[in-house]
């Protein structure tokens, strides 16, 4: 069910795509710009709640030095904002930003729908994806890190969770008054917490095992990263033939899937790992550091950038932003610019002159694969 996380058991119309208005702050209106409140960080927005299985029907934008501390935009815009999401019956208001507890407070008072904000929203894509135990655990884990300063006694920030996918169904059955409520929800998602960090503790030995078997095989290793959609799973059936999933969707790819290649004498692994996206919520990155792991103990970081992308440069700078924040900055890196049979020529020709070493491709035509193999040839057998 999409968006479950975000609606709640009570929330949405079943079979339906929820409608959503969503909500932002510019505060610079400098051409190029792509930080938070931005317009290109809005039109992600929109895509990640189109992942979500949610309709955008609306967005208001209000151009201000800083978000509003109590209410994220200014009072009067907030009258805007209540008309909207009545105009079009939203279910749900998505703020392009991190939201504090008083505002989502304040803001669904007075707009009258639920207000979360875009961490919430790529929370929620991350638990629809899970798919392995160990990715099921990761994102629980983030989950809990991101609702226990927002828990509000209520039992409405509860029933979200309870009716949505955290397995432990925490909330359900809690009564009391407020403060007492609170301190119990909270004492339960702590001990959640604590027996879920156990098991993925467990869960990611296992894993390690299996890694320190390949690197005792002496197998070098190809960690594919980069910004989410990109088309790292795409390259890495290219590569391999492998059959990762491949979609139109952000996040479609949660969990590592290696595999291994052999040409010639030269026998190395590549494993497809999850994308990063800006601003990734820090309690994700917390939750997925063994995942990510990955990244920071392969010989070679395989970074793949999609040349058709309007911001591919500014994309590139926030995956250089995360690779350093897990320490896998010092990765060796390969730069391979996909999606060259959609993206402009001369766009290619600029992501060349910045990166002059990067390997133009596209793993949906196959064009450049060639190349691509004989470059990863050289570093390996360099070594
Ligand atoms: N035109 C074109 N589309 C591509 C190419 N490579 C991938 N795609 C498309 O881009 C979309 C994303 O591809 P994925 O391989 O799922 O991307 P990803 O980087 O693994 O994405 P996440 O796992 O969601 O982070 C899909 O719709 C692919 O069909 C390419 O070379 N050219
Ligand atoms: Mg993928």
């Amino acid at each position: 069910m999409a968006g479950s996380w975000l609606l709640g058991a009570d929330g949405g119309t079943p079979g339906q795509r929820p409608t959503a208005v969503l909500v932002a702050v510019h505060q610079d209106e400098g051409a190029g710009d792509s930080g938070p409140g931005s317009e290109v960080s809005l039109d992600e927005l929109r895509r990640l709640a189109d992942t979500d299985g949610l309709t955008v029907a609306e967005a208001v934008v209000q151009h201000r030095p800083r978000p509003d501390p109590a209410t994220f935009i200014g009072s009067g815009k907030v009258d805007e904002l209540a008309a909207a999401a009545e105009r079009v019956h939203a279910e749900l208001v998505i703020a392009d930003g991190e939201l504090t507890p008083g505002q989502v407070r304040n803001l669904e008072e007075r707009v009258g729908v639920r207000v979360v904000d875009r961490t919430a929203l790529i929370l929620d894509i991350f638990a629809e994806h899970a798919r392995t135990s160990e990715g099921r655990v990761q994102v629980e884990l983030a989950q809990i890190a991101y609702q226990l300063p927002r828990l509000r006694g209520d039992g409405r920030s509860m029933s979200r969770v309870g009716g949505g996918r955290m397995a432990g169904g925490a909330g359900i059955g809690v009564r009391g008054p407020g403060e007492m409520r609170l301190e119990t929800q909270r004492r339960t998602l702590r001990q959640r917490a604590t027996r879920l960090r156990r098991n993925a503790t467990e869960l990611a030995r296992r894993r390690e095992r299996t890694r320190s078997r390949r690197a005792r095989n002496q197998v070098p290793s190809v960690a594919i990263t980069g910004y989410t959609n990109a088309g790292k799973s795409a390259l890495l059936n290219r590569l391999t033939g492998a059959d990762a999933q491949v979609q139109d969707v952000l996040f479609a790819t949660l969990d590592p899937t290696v595999r291994r290649i052999s040409t010639g004498a030269l026998t190395y692994t590549v494993t497809d790992t999850v994308g990063f996206v800006r601003h990734l919520p820090h309690q994700l990155v917390d939750a997925f550091r063994s995942t990510l792991d990955e990244v920071s103990r392969s010989d070679l970081a395989m970074h793949v950038v999609d040349a058709s992308a309007p911001d591919a440069l500014d994309q590139i700078t926030t995956v250089h932003g995360v690779l350093h924040e897990i320490g896998a900055g010092l990765v060796p890196e390969l730069l391979v610019l996909n999606k060259i049979d959609v993206a402009p020529p001369e766009w290619v020709v600029a992501l060349c002159r910045a990166y002059p070493d990067a390997v133009p491709v596209s793993a949906l035509t196959g064009a450049g694969i060639d190349r691509l193999r004989a470059e990863l040839a050289t570093l390996f057998t360099r070594r």
